[in-house]
């Protein structure tokens, strides 16, 4: 996709997410050996569970105060699931999350109550993630009237405001969801997200079910309100421009697992897992480079990632040719994600990876930092890349 940005930032936006009241930005959440496996039933006339789904299966992963953090891959690779057990909207099989120093793995309903006002989703579908019943005032009202939230100058006026943050008329706080776009949809989901003031907003694939031209709007209503307000988010996608646009660093998935994480930079300039570089290859270079030409300035950045006010198709003027990434290799990935069910031995990607190995069947390669790669650069490969393969 392309970005336009039609979205207003505003003057005063401060360039970088910055953590709220001043505190030291540093892990906000932090997830080890995360793992959901979905019970398989079969069997007549007794059901029995005779497998598992190994949506997710032991991710590590820290979520700092402020940053947005993407999570990409394919279909199927587990990232909503990961989103859902993060907002503990479903119940971890094993591992541990600890938010803000607490471990709320195992938090009873009550424990987790404050916990929750703190941490909001925004979902994919903005027809079905709103009742179509309620009209937008009870439902961007709803989390204060759940949470017996009563600000100051009452609920009604704090969601007029809420409209008006997004881009919403406040005038429409009686009208139903039918009544609105798309795009309007998920900006009433996003006022929703943002009543209660939360510190991480979770947000799976929120502009996928969008038009083009509507997704960029969305996408700059969401960067604008992570700067002006320093909260984390959890930015679910499958289309790197997109996470490139909004995330200072990147987690790449694949059944089940994290094979790649380190910033921005890293990951899209020095891939070194094949998959990554798969993924990367799959986004036309231009989409990248115009991805990289809007995306705010962050820890690691090049001189690619300076911020944009004006929309421009071209990459920016401040990066000269040798400062520019080379071009990638086209690579065509093989065959579809397989059932993470039954995953394949030791490297899960082994199956349709053009770099296997006899080892890689055998030896489960581990998520550390590989030679030549910068700090917070992990890749679980044991025949990483060598780095940005120039075409021809
Ligand atoms: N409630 C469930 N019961 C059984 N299997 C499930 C359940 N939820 C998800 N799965 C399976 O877990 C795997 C991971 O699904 P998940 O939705 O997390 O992936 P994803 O990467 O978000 O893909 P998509 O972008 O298509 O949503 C899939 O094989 C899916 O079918």
């Amino acid at each position: 996709m392309s970005i336009a940005n039609t979205e207003n930032d505003g003057p005063t936006a401060p360039e970088e997410p910055t953590a709220p009241e001043g505190r030291t930005p540093g892990a906000l959440m932090t997830v080890e050996g995360l793992t959901k496996h979905f019970p398989i039933k079969g069997g007549f006339p007794i059901k029995r569970t005779v497998g598992a789904v190994k949506a997710v299966d032991g991710l590590d992963l820290t979520i700092r105060e402020g940053e947005s953090f993407g999570l990409v891959g394919e279909s199927g690779c587990g990232k909503s699931t990961t989103g859902r057990l993060l907002a503990r909207l479903l119940e971890p099989t094993a591992g541990r999350i600890t938010y803000r120093d607490r471990d709320i793995t195992r938090a009873s309903r009550r424990e987790l109550a404050p916990v929750r006002s703190e941490i909001q989703m925004i979902f994919q579908d903005p027809y079905s993630s709103l009742n179509p019943r309620q009209t937008v005032g009870t439902i961007v009202g709803s989390p204060l009237e759940i949470n017996n939230v009563d600000p100051p100058g009452g609920r009604e006026a704090r969601v007029r405001e809420l409209l008006d943050t997004v881009g919403l008329n406040p005038e429409h706080y009686n009208r139903f969801p039918h009544e609105f776009s798309g795009g309007q949809r998920q900006r009433i989901g996003v006022a929703r997200a943002l009543a209660l003031e939360p510190r991480l907003i979770i947000a799976d694939e929120p502009v996928s079910a969008l038009d083009v031209s509507i997704q960029a709007q969305v996408i700059n209503l969401l960067r604008r309100v992570q700067r002006e307000r320093g909260i984390a988010f959890l930015f679910i996608a499958h289309d790197l421009a997109v996470v490139r646009h909004f995330s200072q660093r990147i987690a790449v998935m694949y059944l089940g697992k994290i094979v790649e994480v380190g910033d921005r930079t890293a990951i899209y300039e020095r891939p070194r897992h094949p998959y990554t570089h798969a993924l990367l290859s799959a986004v036309p270079e231009a989409e990248l480079e115009l991805a990289a030409s809007r995306a705010p300035a962050g820890e690691g950045d090049g001189a690619l990632a300076k911020p944009s006010a004006e929309p421009s198709a071209k990459p920016s003027a401040e990066a000269s040719p040798k400062e520019r990434p080379p071009r990638r290799e086209r690579i065509r990935l093989e065959g579809d994600v397989p059932s993470p069910s039954n995953p394949p031995s030791g490297c899960r990607f082994r199956t349709r990876c053009w770099k296997a190995q006899d080892r890689c069947a055998t030896e489960e390669p581990p998520l550390v930092r590989v030679e030549g790669n910068a700090e917070g650069h992990l890749t679980a490969c044991h025949f990483p890349e060598a780095g940005t393969v120039l075409v021809e």
